[in-house]
Formats: structure tokens, C-alpha cells, sequence
């Protein structure tokens, strides 16, 4: 493992009774990068990613986190070691404020959820008032103060997406899977949620793991691109490499003529 690997899989496999979803995958994610996921539907890119972030235990396989195996740990174990992943379809508790999705993201000061010492105490503690001041900061580093106080079921897909990212921001997650952003988003603010992950990646530094079926917002963000094809790696390299490649138009188009 080279040594600024910061997530890298080896041999992941998940099974689904009779059915293969994810046959031997291996991949790397090196510190500060963008790396793309990418494949035709049912390639396996959501079972990988839902394996690596603790919500599905692998069949097979290691999964190595800043040098740890954190092979089935869960989610919330995960968090609190600063890896996060986004939905595909928007998580955000609806009938909160936009204000509020953000606040229960942040960790206490003991690490545990903002959320249980809520419900443990019957009162938000010392901590609340510079939770508020980050969530504050968040929605204006992502141009949602003027939603801050909208409930977020309200919100628009893609107000959704940048929410979903603010929260990701609110634990200072260093390592991000983010399961196609770009979905059910306008182009006008599929642009903004580029321009958000491009800077988290260049001015704080995170490392993101994008799953995309938008190829220009691929194209714009990832330095590298891994290719899953039926639960295999079909091949990784640049964009321009994988946009050329006859094995991905093949795996996209089943080799016919278009
Ligand atoms: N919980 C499950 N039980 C049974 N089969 C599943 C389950 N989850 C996924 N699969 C199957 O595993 C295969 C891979 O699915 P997966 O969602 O990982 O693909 P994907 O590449 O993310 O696809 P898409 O781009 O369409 O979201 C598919 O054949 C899918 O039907």
C-alpha cells in the first residue's frame, strides 16, 4: 500500500444469497484525491460503497482505513475515525430545520452525537452555542443561510445534496463517500455542488469517493476514475483514459454500435 493511501479495498466480495453483486474488488483512494466511481447500473458501485461506510458487512475482502482494518466496523464507529458517506437519495430529517440537520451531525465533546445528550439531558449544554456558530458558518460556506431556518423537507433536491455535504463538513469528516451528488440536482446547482467539493478538497483538505452517472461532473472532479463493471474492476485511470477505453463502451453499451 503506497504510503499516502488513505481508504484502499482488497478482495471485497458481497454475496446476495445466489447472486454476486461484488466479485473481488480492489481499489485505492490516496490522501487529498477525487477518486470516480463509475459503472453501468447494477455494476456493484452502491454494495461497495455501502460495505466500505459499515452499513453491509462483506462476504470477502479488507477494507484499510488510514492503516486500520475496519473491515464490518460500523457506521458509527467509522464516523468517529472521520470517514462519511452521503445518499444517493437525500438523508436529511425532514421536519427539522436546515439549521438543525446540521447541528445533530456534530459530534459532543465527549464524541458522542450531539443527538443523544439531548434526549439524555432534556437540554442542549455549553456545547450548543458553538455548534450553532459551526452549523452557521457551514450553511454559509454552502449558500444556505437564507434556507437555515426552512424545514428541510422543504428544501430542493439540490439544496438537499449541499445539506447532505454541510453535514458531512459538521464533523470535519476527512474522508467522503459521496453516493451521486449530482443526482436529481439542476445544472445550475450541480455546478454549485462541484464547485462546494473542489473546494472542501482543495482548501480543507478532505479526500471524496464519488459515485456519478454524470460524466461532465465526473470529468470536472475526479483525478482518477475506477470502472466497475457486473461487480468487477474493469479498469481505472483518468478520465480521458476510461472516456477512450473500448472495455467501459462495451460495459456501457453492451458492445452495440450508437
Ligand atoms: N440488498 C440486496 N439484496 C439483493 N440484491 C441486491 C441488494 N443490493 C443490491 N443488490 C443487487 O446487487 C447488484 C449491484 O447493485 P448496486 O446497487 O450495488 O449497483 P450500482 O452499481 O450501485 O447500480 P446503480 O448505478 O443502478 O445504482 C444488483 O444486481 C442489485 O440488484
Amino acid at each position: 500500500m503506497a504510503m499516502d493511501t488513505v481508504l484502499s479495498v482488497a478482495g471485497l466480495t458481497k454475496s446476495f444469497g445466489g447472486l454476486q453483486a461484488v466479485r473481488g474488488v480492489d481499489f485505492e483512494v490516496e490522501r487529498g484525491a477525487i477518486v470516480g466511481l463509475i459503472g453501468p447500473n447494477g455494476a456493484g458501485k452502491t454494495t461497495t460503497f455501502n460495505m466500505i461506510a459499515g452499513e453491509l458487512p462483506p462476504t470477502t475482502g479488507k477494507i484499510t482505513l488510514l492503516g486500520e482494518d475496519i473491515t464490518g466496523q460500523r457506521t458509527d464507529t467509522l464516523y468517529h475515525k472521520g470517514l462519511m458517506r452521503t445518499f444517493q437519495l437525500s438523508h436529511e430529517y425532514a421536519r427539522m430545520t436546515s439549521l438543525e440537520n446540521l447541528m445533530v451531525a456534530a459530534p459532543d465533546q465527549t464524541g458522542e452525537s450531539i443527538w443523544s445528550s439531548w434526549f439524555a439531558n432534556g437540554r442542549v449544554k455549553q456545547r450548543e452555542a458553538e455548534v450553532i456558530e459551526l452549523a452557521r458558518d457551514t450553511l454559509d460556506f454552502l449558500g444556505l443561510t437564507h434556507v437555515g431556518e426552512e424545514l428541510a423537507g422543504n428544501l430542493s433536491g439540490g439544496q438537499k445534496k449541499l445539506l447532505e455535504i454541510g453535514r458531512t463538513m459538521m464533523n470535519d469528516a476527512k474522508v467522503v463517500l459521496l453516493d451521486e451528488p449530482g443526482a436529481g440536482v439542476n445544472p445550475t446547482l450541480m455546478r454549485k455542488v462541484g464547485d462546494m467539493i473542489l473546494q472542501l478538497n482543495e482548501e480543507r483538505g478532505y479526500t471524496f469517493c464519488i459515485i456519478e452517472h454524470d460524466m461532465d461532473m465526473i470529468a470536472r472532479l475526479a483525478d482518477k476514475v475506477v470502472v466497475l463493471a457486473e461487480g468487477q474492476v474493469l479498469m481505472e485511470g483518468t478520465m480521458d483514459e476510461v472516456r477512450s477505453d473500448e472495455r467501459v463502451i462495451d460495459a456501457y453499451f453492451g458492445g452495440e454500435v450508437v
